[in-house]
């Protein structure tokens, strides 16, 4: 026999469950109805949350999703910042103060090396006079030889022909016998002044990276992570808490940022101590700078320092100011290695219309290259960046493996990977400024890169030769026809930079429209 639903309510579990009690006093009523009320209440708010997680959803669904790939200092991070610049300026307004510690860290990082490797140079003499020996001799001859140097390369897996081994660096203007190595005396006295700043990089490596070291990353290179710049205030204010006031009013670093008022909110004892350390030692830092062993190392290519360490010491005078506060240009070209991926988002105004996009920074190094593959899935572009001025240098993490080598290979990877089959690909030939510098100052391509053979030692031809083994990557690796939209980049350059984003904005939101328009 069919049951009736009334009947069926009867019996139903539920029903049963949540009928009152039939001795019910009024009491009890009153805290049952407002248990069930609050009851009610929270499984409307879960209605309402789980509705909103579907929104979202949806709406990210209609996200833009970009990434940044690359090698290691290939500038992924510097494009992020320009991005920033352009759709976020408040946010990279926020941030300003905490580059400090980076630029800083990257002065303090520098001078260490300088001296380090004028400690080498100490060693390898045995100090008896030292002036005379090393008057005979050409500075070469003193250095102990590169860990690299002895390594051999994989040939086999090259790109592009590239020396057997990171040549021996030779250069027309190496010091030579009648170079004079003076005032090696005035050297140990900087040395002796400038030790307690040098000790600051530990400290200053560990305030960035929150304590997170890395193995396998070359040089012992300091890692950040994702919200690392909120992180590096917060752990100063704590410190600075525990601290006793400052009994004058000096010693509180005061700063005054555009549209803000004179603020100490950004003061770090550590920081603040590296600042006021920087400014007793401008005079010499700048004589260590202008030291004319430096030079000659530099020039020979003995003393082979980052990229960024010419710009900020070039400008010590202003960097080690007490009130100082980072530019956006020394913003650009701080520093500091990403850890794993980052996301920045953006919301950016194409034609009337604003669209959410999710930039991924990545980090570069091989040991952080298993992190991006999660991001591929769902990735609308990419912009992959190669620097093209790396052809004289070596990764940090494989010293046998040419740099742009390396990139070729990693772009080979990108273009070949399934899940990034349908993907809009935008590829930036980045540090063009760098690769003219090194061409002008006679750096010679075919040394490095022994494919390039008798090919004219200049600027277009060597953008050219790179561009083309670039495109040839693509065309073979190009099942589904996709452009390749190709960028000589400088990304350091703001003005420059700014409309290149316009241009690949437009054309990723172009593809963008019709990948959208065909699902
Ligand atoms: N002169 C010049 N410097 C650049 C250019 N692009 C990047 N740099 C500098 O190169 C350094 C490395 O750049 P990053 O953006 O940190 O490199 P990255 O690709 O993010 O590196 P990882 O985070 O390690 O993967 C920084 O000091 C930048 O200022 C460029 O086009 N020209
Ligand atoms: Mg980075």
């Amino acid at each position: 026999m069919m049951r009736t639903s009334s009947i069926r309510s009867q019996d139903d579990p539920l029903s049963l469950a949540i009928r009152p009690p039939p001795e019910e006093s009024d009491t009890d009523r009153h805290i049952r109805l407002q248990h069930e009320a609050e009851a009610r209440r929270i499984s409307e708010q879960i209605d309402e949350e789980l509705r909103f997680e579907r929104e979202k959803l949806k709406k990210s669904k209609s996200d833009v999703k970009l990434l940044l790939l690359g090698q290691a200092e290939s500038g992924k991070s510097t494009l992020q910042k320009q991005f920033q610049l352009m759709y976020s300026p408040a946010s990279l307004e926020s941030e300003r103060m905490s580059w400090r510690t980076v630029v800083y860290f990257n002065v303090v990082r520098s001078i260490k090396k300088i001296l380090t490797t004028l400690e080498a140079w100490d060693d390898i003499d045995d100090g008896s006079d030292s002036q005379s020996t090393l008057e005979r001799q050409e500075l070469g001859d003193y250095l102990p030889p590169r860990a690299s140097s002895s390594a051999t390369p994989s040939i086999h897996s090259s790109q592009i022909g590239v020396a057997l081994s990171p040549p021996s660096p030779t250069s027309p203007t190496s010091p030579t016998a009648s170079s004079p190595i003076r005032g090696s005396t005035a050297i140990s006295d900087l040395r002796r002044r400038l030790l307690p700043l040098t000790n600051t990089e530990p400290q200053l490596a560990d305030r960035l990276s929150g304590g997170v070291s890395v193995s396998g990353s070359g040089k012992g290179e300091v890692y950040v992570r994702s919200g690392w710049q909120a992180r590096t205030i917060q752990k100063g204010q704590k410190l600075l808490r525990r601290q006793p006031k400052p009994s004058s009013p000096v010693d509180e670093l005061t700063i005054e940022r555009p549209g803000t008022a004179l603020s100490v909110i950004d003061a770090d004892p550590l920081v603040d101590d590296v600042a006021r350390m920087l400014e007793q030692s401008r005079e010499d830092i700048r004589t260590l700078w202008e030291n004319q062993v430096v030079r000659a190392l530099m020039t020979s290519r003995k003393l082979k320092l980052d990229e960024w360490s010419e710009f900020f010491l070039n400008d010590i005078s202003r960097i080690s100011a007490r009130n100082y506060v980072p530019s956006t240009d020394d913003i650009l070209h701080a520093r500091i290695q990403t850890m794993g991926v980052a996301e920045h988002i953006f919301d950016v105004d194409i034609h009337g219309k604003t669209v959410t996009w999710h930039l991924f920074d990545v980090g570069g190094a091989r040991g952080q290259r298993h992190s991006w593959v999660p991001y591929f899935d769902d990735a609308n572009a990419i912009i992959f960046v190669s620097p093209i001025s790396a052809f004289d240098q070596y990764l940090e993490e494989d010293p046998r493996t040419n740099r742009i080598d390396d990139s070729l290979q990693l772009f080979t990877q990108i273009c070949s990977n399934q899940l990034l089959k349908r993907v809009h690909l935008v590829l930036f030939l980045n540090k063009t400024d760098i690769l003219r510098k090194k061409l002008e100052r006679g750096l010679s391509v075919s040394k490095y890169i022994l494919s390039y053979g008798d090919r004219p030692n200049e600027y277009e031809s060597v953008v050219q030769y790179f561009r083309a083994h670039f495109l040839q990557v693509h065309r073979r690796n190009n099942e589904n026809r996709r452009v390749l939209y190709t960028h000589l980049t400088n990304v350091v350059d703001t003005k420059a930079t700014q409309s290149i984003i316009g241009n690949v904005r437009d054309s990723i939101f172009r593809g963008y429209l019709q990948s959208a328009a065909l699902v």
